[in-house]
């Protein structure tokens, strides 16, 4: 018989099961996609929470200490953890390492996330209601859910990890845990109570309710056609094929979704010292941006500029709830149509930042990064495509919504800085290949090129708004 029993927390004081998995959990975890301390070590693991789930397999919280002195900062991270004597041949690609110590000693640690038989069993949890430990799990009690759904993870570029079940639903679990409901459960959830269609509905979810309350995973259909967004512009880019249509009915998908989330949410009344504070916090990001990445530097009295102008505005759009991190990897076509997931906002920053209410204006200047983005990653670099795409976006996006974009130049121009400003930290720690892209983005905001369309003069107007 595999060795399993001591696995079960009830038996194992916190502090020895740990004992067994934290060195192994500290080489690890660097390596993990969804690790947010990029380049930086473990230095300290904290257990928050331990439940069994079945027998050798244990959910868990771990707090990750990385860096060290006035570099260090902490993340808590959620794991499947399973425990065998002997690994079979099919989960050798999810070994952590063999444990040398306390109760597990001996044991082959693995991340249960990729072991079907696991997953199959979280599956059942979420089909079945009810609590295991601190863990709750709860569905949609209008939704059956059928039984036997076949596991896979899904193998994607992604923060988190996400799971699909036969083709049916897919499961998404959030690897970097912060405390409160997670806005990737309840914007979909209220976007579809105000009847919007544009998002896959929230079938069932799990949270935690000790130590502190937080979600952690979402079910929702899966929508097996689907092609991502910027898969199907790069398709685009290469064939030579035009973009601006399917870019025009994106402008009206983020505008419905838009009008459904002001519907939604309370929305807070703009003002002129609200607009001063936001420009600030993006100055003070660009200057901690600028400290971190010194190609930035040369840029930052250019870049400043947008913020300032953006700083004296009178009055701007209502700030509501909004997707927060919106680009051409959180949409979908599927049947002709675009939905939009991944409402979890930029994964860097705190929850209660996420889900405070922002100029509708902050997505659309990331879905107009995203074009630009594309454009720039292939070779030859093709400007018109990428002025021609924002160009439809915004006139898509002003047919639904009743405004245009495109009429708030200094607004949009001071979000998409403060994108462009993010996508900096973002790609220098995790993806220094593609520093250069944003970095392109730096160089042409800092020469107050501030027309909404792009570098150079303004593309014709696609379609009359
Ligand atoms: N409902 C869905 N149907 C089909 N594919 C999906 C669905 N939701 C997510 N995906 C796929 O999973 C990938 C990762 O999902 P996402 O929510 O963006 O995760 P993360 O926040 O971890 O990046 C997406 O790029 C998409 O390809
Ligand atoms: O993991 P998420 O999808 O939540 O978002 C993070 O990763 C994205 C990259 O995967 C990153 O997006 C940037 O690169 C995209 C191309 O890969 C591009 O379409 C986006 O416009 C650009 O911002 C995103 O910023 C980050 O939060």
């Amino acid at each position: 018989m595999p060795r399993t029993a001591p696995l079960h927390p009830g038996s194992l004081g916190s502090a020895s099961l740990l004992t067994s998995v934290a060195g192994l959990l500290r080489a690890w975890l660097p390596r993990q996609r969804w690790f947010a301390g990029k380049g930086r070590p473990v230095t300290e693991l904290t257990l928050l929470s331990a439940t069994e789930l079945h027998p050798g397999c244990l959910h868990l919280l771990v707090h990750a200490q990385h860096g060290t002195g006035t570099l260090s900062s902490g993340d808590c991270y959620q794991l499947l953890l399973g425990a065998r004597e002997v690994l079979p041949p099919r989960l050798i690609h999810a070994y952590i390492g063999r444990a040398s110590e306390g109760p597990l000693a001996g044991l082959m640690v693995y991340d249960a996330f990729q072991d079907p038989r696991s997953t199959g069993l979280l599956l059942e949890r979420l089909r079945n209601p009810g609590a295991t430990g601190p863990l709750r799990f709860e569905r949609d009690g209008q939704v059956t859910i059928p039984a036997g759904l076949a596991p896979r993870l899904l193998d994607a570029e992604q923060s988190n990890s996400s799971l699909v079940y036969g083709d049916t639903y897919i499961l998404k679990i959030f690897r970097r845990v912060q405390p409160g409901i997670n806005p990737d459960l309840e914007v979909p959830w209220a976007l579809v109570r105000q009847g919007c269609t544009r998002v896959p509905p929230p079938v069932a979810w799990f949270r935690i309710s000790q130590p502190q309350e937080a979600t952690l995973g979402v079910l929702q259909p899966f929508l097996p056609e689907a092609v991502d967004g910027w898969t199907l512009a790069l398709q685009s880019l290469t064939s030579g094929r035009d973009f601006a249509e399917e870019a025009y009915e994106l402008g009206r998908a983020t505008a419905e979704v838009h009008l459904a989330l002001a519907a939604a949410f309370p929305l807070d009344a703009p003002s002129r010292s609200q607009n001063r504070q936001l420009a600030a916090a993006m100055t003070e990001r660009l200057d901690a941006t600028s400290a971190c990445v010194p190609a930035v530097t040369p840029y930052v009295p250019g870049l400043r500029a947008a913020f300032d102008a953006f700083a004296v505005l009178d009055a701007t759009r209502p700030a509501q709830r909004i997707h927060g991190d919106l680009h051409l990897g959180q949409v979908l076509r599927a049947d002709m149509r675009w939905f939009v997931i991944d409402f979890e906002g930029e994964p860097a920053r705190p929850l209660t930042e996420r889900r405070r209410r922002q100029s509708p204006v902050r997505d659309v200047a990331g879905m107009l990064r995203s074009f630009d983005y594309a454009a720039r990653s292939r070779r030859p670099w093709r400007p018109a495509w990428a002025r021609r795409c924002r160009d439809a976006y915004c006139a898509g996006y002003a047919a639904e919504a009743g405004w245009d974009p495109r009429d708030e130049p200094a607004l949009l121009c001071a979000y998409e800085t403060d994108r462009a400003v993010y996508e900096v930290l973002y790609e220098a720690r995790h993806r220094p290949d593609w520093l250069s892209v944003p970095l392109a983005a730096i160089a042409r905001l800092a020469e107050a090129d501030r027309t909404p369309s792009g570098s150079g003069p303004p593309a014709p107007s696609f379609h009359n708004a």
